[in-house]
């Protein structure tokens, strides 16, 4: 399992759009209505399941946030922003960089 990232190794690895919280990364996606995000979690939850790598996935109404930390080791480490930009590659290729996921 990785080792904790420095807080430097944090700063330069999150993916713009990402926040660090404490010893998680977040991001919130914006939908155009509910079952958009719903999707959207559904296929978070594929890639989690792929890189056995498990996110919060909270689903609102027209938004999903995304918090993620690796338990094993009680904060952040590579595994996170690895996580953190295969969403952000999915979820870019599926939609051309726009929030509003039309899957
Ligand atoms: C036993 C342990 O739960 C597994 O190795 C995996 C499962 N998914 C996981 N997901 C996250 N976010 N952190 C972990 O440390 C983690 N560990």
């Amino acid at each position: 399992m990785a080792d904790r990232l420095s807080d430097d190794e944090i700063a330069e690895g999150l993916p713009s759009s990402w926040q660090r919280e404490g010893d998680e990364i977040v991001r919130v996606y914006e939908f155009t209505d509910y079952l958009h995000g719903v999707n959207f979690a559904q296929m978070v939850g594929e890639i989690a399941e792929a890189q056995f790598h498990h996110p919060e996935i909270i689903i609102r109404f027209k938004e999903v946030e995304i918090r993620l930390t690796t338990h094993d080791e009680g904060g952040i480490t590579d595994a996170d922003i690895e996580m953190a930009e295969f969403i952000e590659s999915e979820q870019t290729a599926q939609t051309g960089g726009i929030d509003d996921v039309e899957l």
